[in-house]
């Protein structure tokens, strides 16, 4: 069975925040991402964890200056110390060839704690040996290379069955939860049901839309660590997709009723569409 994630699904796992909530109890988020060569990636992830609804963001990256350079409420730090995390966002902006022992050792740290890690990129060749609850984000060329280190055998991609297949294997084989990015995201927990969230508008095949992503899937776990992650992460793939339509003006329809065509848009722009695509399901 193969279940496809809807608007209603995301709807009932967003919640208003009450006079109950402090920043904390809406979310901490850790961010390691970023590095010397790709700053941006981490700025994208730390914009977009604040604007899916945390209400405390962490970074302990190496993009520290270019992160509060344009988001000032950050707290950054070489380490989470006495902050209690809710999910963590590793990889993303960052190259496994250029990490050097104490970037690994940072890293191994995160992935041998009990807080859920969003894995990405850079950091995707370390979830073999890691014991933290974790989503990995590969996209389809990292999926293939994450697969090759595992020693599972080349899938063809080019097929829904095909690709659900791979990753029900590879999420079974780390024990993990795996979401391919692509025009439709899969996802599949350790076991349960693989998920597909479709309808995103082809505008958000964009560079840094999946460090964008990152971030949200960060705020959702964190929002709520005891949901299963294939469930926040889901919620999170459709909130991105949805943020893009609206960005991109396909969101509105056409005149004639149907979607519209829409426009370009960047990675930054789908981070700031989040709280009206928040909103939207709130209303
Ligand atoms: N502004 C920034 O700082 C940005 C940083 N980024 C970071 O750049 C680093 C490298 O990521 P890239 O994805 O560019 O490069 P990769 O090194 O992961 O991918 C390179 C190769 O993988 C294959 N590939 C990539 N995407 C594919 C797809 N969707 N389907 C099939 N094959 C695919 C292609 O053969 C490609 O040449 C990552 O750390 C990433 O997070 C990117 O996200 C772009 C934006
Ligand atoms: N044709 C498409 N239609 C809709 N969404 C897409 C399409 N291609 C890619 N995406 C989405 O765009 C994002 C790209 O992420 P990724 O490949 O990691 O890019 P980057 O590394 O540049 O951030 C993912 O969320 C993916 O699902």
């Amino acid at each position: 069975m193969l279940r496809e994630w809807t608007r209603a699904d995301t709807s009932e796992l967003l919640r208003v925040p009450t006079a109950d909530d402090d920043k904390y109890s809406r979310g901490v988020v850790g961010l390691r991402t970023g590095s010397a060569s790709y700053p941006g990636a981490a700025v994208l992830g730390v914009e977009a964890a604040w604007r899916a609804g945390a209400g405390y963001v962490l970074y302990t990256g190496g993009a520290r200056d270019a992160v509060l350079a344009r988001r000032p409420e950050t707290v950054a730090r070489d380490e989470a110390g006495r902050t209690r995390v809710g999910a963590w966002v590793i990889g993303s902006g960052t190259d496994a060839e250029h990490r050097d022992e104490r970037e690994r050792t940072a890293l191994e740290e995160i992935l041998r704690g009990d807080v859920a890690v969003v894995v990405d990129a850079g950091a995707l060749d370390l979830a073999a040996h890691a014991t933290a609850p974790m989503v990995l984000t590969p996209h389809a060329g990292e999926f293939r290379r994450l697969r090759a280190g595992l020693g599972l055998e080349d899938v063809d991609l080019a097929t829904e069955d095909a690709r659900v297949a791979g990753v029900v294997e590879t999420a079974s084989r780390l024990g993990a939860t795996v979401l391919l990015k692509g025009s439709r995201t899969v996802i599949a927990g350790p076991d349960g049901e693989p998920i597909v969230i479709g309808d995103a508008p082809a505008w958000l095949s964009t560079a840094g839309s999946g460090d964008v992503l990152g971030g949200v899937i960060g705020a959702l776990i964190a929002a709520d660590p005891a949901r299963t992650l294939a469930v926040s992460a889901a919620a999170a793939v459709w909130l991105h997709g949805r943020a893009a339509a609206r960005a991109s003006g396909v969101a509105g329809g056409s005149s004639a009723g149907g979607r519209a065509a829409g426009h370009p848009i960047v990675a930054l722009d789908v981070a700031e569409a989040l709280p009206g695509a928040i909103g939207e399901l709130l209303s």
